[in-house]
């Protein structure tokens, strides 16, 4: 890791003297525990660590740390918290003194066992955790860490829950379209009761603590609690890494995800429709995972979180990638999964802020995580050589050579979702901290699988809003279960599976964003072109990023424009280095005829999306609402 290795006070009599022959170690047990120096893992930043305000000594310290822990753990029913120890019950030693916190004496078989606790362990511990007891584990010919996700490859959205009670009947987007899917709170401990005492009756469980969101003034502290090295290793890349010292001050979490992924549900609770279930209750800041060991479920989850939290702050949420220039220009990118996010915002030209969520606040844009998550289905080297050389850690559900360990990435046996998760820092462009200035371009990413969009549209701010609130693209398949073919999805803020409010909130704050900061929307279709699915080829990725340096620079904003016919999206006449011909995609369609129809069809399939939204007002800007109703295509 690239980070500073604050916290370790080294003992000068335990150092390895440079250039002599001989250690100071007194036995071999001492000469090993030479190799390790104490630390804890962490985000590199240059934020100054806050005073150490805890005047405790180390073991008071870890006791609040375990005590803690046991009140995460604790039953709702039969204990206040299980018994914790620190460390691997296979190496821990059989003292365990003052490490112990034993709050209860009323004796059930579980009370009498110890919960081992693996606190935050680094990489390297997680490794041999996985490689030790986890089938699946391999590692490959560049290090990573290759790991099974288990029968679910993809996020399972018909089996998220959310808590509905007082507070949020009210505040929250339920019914038609919502991704809200109800529970009541009985149900919702049901689920917690029976992922904590799984969590329970195993001899170990991860914990990590953590924190989301690069905007220090608005940061959430996030525990989570598992039951894999995988999953510990993946949230471990995923939410920002905390400093030793931001550790030892971490205190009380503001969220715990419990993650008994392997352990179902059951089918005889309330609520529940199949094996898997996702349960989110605001109210008692908690997740409980069941029945899929997906790791995306745990960071999207989150993600679902801070679309809650954050709006209430007056700060958006986005679902984008987001890079800066060499000058401070700042560009989002929204897509719906597979779209682009994660390849178009890792650019070797531009400094990397982040690839998949985002907030908008009064100061600007901030990273909510601290790792990315690549797809890496038919990744090449060539084609992108960052995530290429940044694939360190985690890799989900790849093939690989049973000799070299070297990974087929075209490969799709076990899935079309295959994935890399690696920790910010690996991208070498990457800026940390992962924060920046107001957005100047908003790319909205489509996926095209009708071929009919053009590769690059300038939009006015009503398309925008049109476009962001409809969330267009062919879904490609494996990201959410079940979907095998390019299929058209609409997706409210390109990411309606995680919005918490109605999209019409999230829709009003941007446009008041991007109008307050004179930001440029663009529409850029990375999906086919010259047919369809089928019969036309995706847009060359070297042709996209063409488009995409033309916007950064704003070369593109210089160029003439004309319109397209039904959709009114003015495209340019030119751009350097894609050829002019594919820039309206009539041209490069055999049949014009069955290029007329394929327009028409998506433009009834956008306009029947629309009109639930019909109804509502964007903000309080009765003119915008009207502008914006009128920006759809019309036919
Ligand atoms: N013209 C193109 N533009 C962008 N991506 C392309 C293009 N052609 C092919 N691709 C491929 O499409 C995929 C885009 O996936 P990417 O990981 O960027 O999606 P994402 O928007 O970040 O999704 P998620 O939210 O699920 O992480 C990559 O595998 C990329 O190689
Ligand atoms: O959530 C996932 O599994 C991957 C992802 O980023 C998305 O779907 O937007
Ligand atoms: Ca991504
Ligand atoms: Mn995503």
């Amino acid at each position: 890791m690239g980070g500073t290795r604050n916290g370790y006070n080294g003992d000068a009599s335990h150092k390895v003297e440079a250039g002599s022959n001989t250690v100071k170690a007194q036995t071999i047990d001492e000469l090993h525990s030479m190799q390790k120096k104490r630390s804890a893992p962490n985000t590199p930043t240059t934020r100054k660590a806050g005073p150490t305000f805890f005047d405790l000594s180390e073991n008071q310290r870890q006791e609040q740390q375990l005590q803690s822990i046991s009140a995460s753990l604790a039953s709702l029913t039969r204990e206040s918290g299980p018994k914790v120890v620190r460390g691997d019950p296979s190496i821990a030693s059989k003292k365990s003194g003052n490490h112990v916190f034993a709050p209860t004496i009323h004796v059930s078989d579980s009370s009498l066992k110890f919960t081992h606790i693996l606190y935050n362990l680094s990489p390297p511990e997680l490794y041999e955790q996985a490689i030790k007891y986890e089938k699946g584990s391999f590692i490959t010919s560049t290090g990573a860490l290759a790991t099974l996700s288990g029968a679910k490859t993809g996020r399972a959205p018909r089996d998220k829950r959310v808590v509905r009670d007082d507070v949020t009947k009210d505040e929250l987007w339920w019914g038609k379209g919502s991704p809200n899917i109800e529970m009541d709170e009985h149900s919702f401990l049901v689920n917690r009761e029976r992922a904590v005492d799984y969590l329970n009756s195993l001899d170990k469980v991860f914990v990590n603590d953590q924190f989301l969101n690069w905007d220090s003034e608005n940061r959430i502290k996030v525990r989570i609690v598992s039951a894999r090295a995988y999953h510990s290793l993946f949230m471990h890349n995923m939410c920002i890494r905390p400093t030793p010292e931001e550790l030892e001050n971490f205190g009380t979490p503001d969220f715990t995800i419990y993650n008994a992924g392997m352990f179902p549900c059951n089918r005889y609770t309330t609520y529940m429709t199949s094996s898997t279930s996702v349960d989110l209750n605001l109210k008692r800041r908690e997740m409980v995972i069941l029945g899929t060991q997906y790791a995306g479920e745990m960071k999207k989850g989150l993600f679902t979180l801070m679309h809650y939290l954050m709006p209430k702050r007056q700060i958006l949420t986005l679902h984008s990638g987001c890079n800066m220039g060499k000058d401070g220009d700042v560009a989002l990118f929204f897509g719906l999964s597979g779209t682009g996010k994660t390849t178009l915002s890792t650019d070797h030209n531009r400094f990397l802020i982040g690839d998949d969520e985002h907030c908008w606040s009064n100061k600007g844009v901030s990273n909510i995580e601290g790792g990315c998550y690549a797809k890496c289905i038919d990744l090449s080297g060539d084609k992108e050589p960052d995530i290429w050389n940044a694939i360190k850690f985690v890799l989900e559900n790849v093939v690989f050579d049973e000799y070299t360990r070297e990974v087929d990435y075209y490969d799709k046996s076990v899935t079309e979702n295959t994935r890399a998760s690696y920790p910010i820092e690996y991208i070498t462009n990457a800026k940390i901290p992962c924060v920046g200035p107001h957005p100047k371009n908003v790319i909205l990413l489509a996926c095209d699988a009708f071929g009919v969009l053009p590769p690059v549209s300038k939009l006015t701010l009503a398309q925008t809003m049109y476009h962001f609130i409809s969330g267009y693209t062919a879904l490609v398949a494996g990201t959410e279960e079940g979907v095998k073919e390019p299929k058209a999805t609409f997706s409210a803020c390109f990411g309606a599976a995680f919005l918490m409010l109605h999209p019409t909130k999230y829709a009003a704050m941007l446009a008041e964003k991007m109008q307050k900061h004179g930001a440029t929307g663009w529409l850029v279709n990375t999906g086919w072109s010259g047919g369809s699915y089928g019969s036309g080829s995706r847009i060359k990725l070297s042709y996209t990023r063409k488009i995409i340096d033309a916007i950064h620079s704003g070369s593109l904003l210089e160029e003439s424009y004309t319109k397209t016919k039904i959709f009114g999206l003015e495209i340019p006449t030119k751009l350097e280095g894609v050829p002019t011909e594919i820039l309206d995609p009539v041209n490069t369609w055999k049949d014009k005829t069955m290029y007329e129809e394929t327009l028409l069809k998506l433009a009834r399939l956008f306009k029947n999306n629309f009109e639930t939204f019909s109804n509502y007002k964007i903000g309080t800007d009765n003119d915008l609402t009207k502008k914006i109703l009128a920006a759809g295509p019309n036919f």
